[in-house]
């Protein structure tokens, strides 16, 4: 067998065989002058080479320490606590970032106050003076234990709302218009949180907004920049894996532009709130508000107990939210909100990615993509909405959602190996529920005689949701369980630790093993 050397090329015209060092060549007829501009164009494109291997180099660097992360979902219902938890490993591990954003959340507190006073409004308005029906969907059993028994409850045999029905619609008819400025303010606050997109399926007392939602409010990136919004692009609420920090940027330089504007709004609409005062306070005390929400015709969330008692001192000027006003300010997430914190343990430092979701049913399709890759989950069930529904479904009692939803991370097979934290939530508003006489069996008919005390009723669910645990356990992983109230900054700070340092004890057994 013979070997020939290869033709040369039809646009060769020399002898080495090369057609591209020709092309590149300079021509022989080339000045100094452009001799010069041409070896700086050769440098200046080398520079930019070099810098995209390096970025390549850095990118790649970043991948293989990102494998060695933590990733933590924090899973559960709407309302369950996922972001007020997030709030506090915040305040544990970036305290410097909560102060940055501080202001911002006057949007929110001043929303929280809005909407309330709008809905007890329509309350009254609403509601015929004898109309005493009480709560329409009172008796329910969990649905995953035993068959779901939804019964409507007698009416009751209360008085009717007020004696003199017509001096009361009065009353209330000069509470709206003297209110109508902070009514209007409502919707303006809506605009600005959820960045003017409405969403089907918002709860009744809040919007969902997006990631990024303090650079609209206040033109300050949260927590150094560092939280990135996941969904999919401006308008999509899909919650796509991948990192969008364009988008991000170009919302920082839209709140940028914005920032003098907004806070016109906010410093007018707290202006509103300040002349309001006595007339909020007038309608917040009503006997016929109280009456209403005796007999669950007038159903108010926590938040808005919060920030109408807290009154005064939300609205007077020059207000600055506290770290309590801000762990009980409310906004539902969209999407899935990536949050990063360094973590020394044991002497060593550890990349902590938690993601915060959004837990209504319309949300939950986008937990999905997070799920192969996660080492531990934090589900929240709120144990004190055993006589609530969902806002997404009232038919549905809130704590038949969570048992359900717990069974399907319970058993999902791309979680199987994640480390699994359930805390029991809002202990603190369970016993204060306790205390004010609802009785858990009203709801809960499988609760039966058992006292409606707090230990007997944080133990029924304790062994409902370890019986969903154990019933759908193939990798026998163990589930820890803490009862929590997660507003509570001391006692959540030793929880979280020592989460924390079961989650890193998984991790490291499992890094031994791989
Ligand atoms: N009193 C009390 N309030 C709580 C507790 N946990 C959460 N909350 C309040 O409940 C409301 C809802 O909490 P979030 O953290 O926004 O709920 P979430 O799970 O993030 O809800 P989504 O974003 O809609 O999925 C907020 O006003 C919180 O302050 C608790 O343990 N006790
Ligand atoms: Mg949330």
């Amino acid at each position: 067998m013979i070997s020939t050397p290869r033709p040369p090329s039809v646009h060769s015209s020399n002898t080495d065989g090369d057609p591209f060092t020709a092309f590149l060549r300079p021509p022989a007829s080339e000045t100094e002058h452009e001799r010069v501009a041409r070896l700086q164009r050769e440098a200046e494109a080398k520079r930019i080479n070099d810098s995209i291997d390096e970025e390549i180099k850095a990118d790649r660097e970043r991948l293989r320490k990102s494998k060695q992360d933590i990733r933590l979902l924090l899973l559960g219902q709407a309302e369950s606590g996922k972001s007020t938890l997030q709030k506090q490993f915040q305040l544990l591990y970036t305290p410097g970032s909560l102060d940055a954003e501080r202001l911002s959340w006057r949007t929110v507190i001043y929303f929280n106050i809005a909407r309330p006073i709008r809905r007890i409004l329509e309350a009254l308005e609403s509601t015929p003076d004898n109309d005493n029906d009480e709560d329409e969907f009172a008796e329910f059993t969990p649905s995953d234990l035993l068959p779901a028994n939804l019964a409507p409850v007698a009416a009751s045999d209360e008085k009717s709302l007020s004696p003199s029905a017509s001096s009361l619609e009065k009353q209330v008819a000069v509470l709206r218009a003297r209110l109508s400025p902070l009514l209007a303010a409502e919707s303006q606050l809506a605009d600005r949180l959820s960045g003017g997109v409405n969403v089907s399926g918002s709860g009744r007392g809040s919007v969902f907004v997006r990631t990024g939602w303090q650079s609209r409010s206040k033109g300050l990136p949260f927590g150094r920049g560092r939280e990135r919004a996941t969904s999919g692009g401006r308008f999509s609420f899909s919650g796509n894996r991948g990192s969008t920090e364009d988008r991000d940027n170009g919302l920082e330089l839209q709140a940028r532009r914005a920032d003098s504007e907004e806070d016109k709004l906010i410093l007018e609409i707290a202006s509103i709130l300040y002349a309001s005062q006595a007339d909020i306070r007038e309608l917040w005390e009503m006997p016929a508000v109280k009456r209403l929400r005796e007999r669950r015709r007038l159903k108010l969330e926590e938040w808005a107990d919060y920030f109408l008692d807290n009154l005064v001192r939300v609205s007077s000027p020059g207000y600055v939210p506290t770290t309590e006003d801000i762990l009980h300010a409310r906004i539902q997430t969209m999407g899935v909100a990536e949050h990063i914190f360094d973590m020394s343990v044991h002497g060593r430092t550890v990349r902590w990615h938690l993601y915060d979701v959004g837990g209504a049913r319309g949300q939950r399709h986008s937990w999905i993509p997070y799920f192969d890759d996660a080492n531990a989950i934090i589900f929240l069930a709120p144990v004190s909405a055993f006589d609530q529904y969902l806002d997404e479904d009232p038919r549905t009692n809130r704590v038949d959602d969570s048992l359900q939803l717990f069974k399907q991370i319970c058993s999902n097979v791309l979680l199987k190996r994640a480390h699994l934290v359930l805390f029991l939530n809002k202990t603190d508003l369970l016993k204060a529920k306790l205390a004010a006489g609802v009785k858990v069996n009203k709801y809960i008919t499988s609760y039966g005689d058992r006292a409606n005390e707090y230990d007997a009723v944080v133990a029924y669910f304790k062994a409902h949701f370890a019986q969903v645990h154990r019933r759908n356990n193939e990798s026998n992983r163990v589930l820890f369980t803490h009862l929590t109230s997660v507003v509570d900054t001391k006692a959540m700070q030793s929880i979280i630790t020592d989460v924390r340092d079961s989650i890193f004890r998984g991790y490291l057994k499992s890094a031994a093993l791989v």
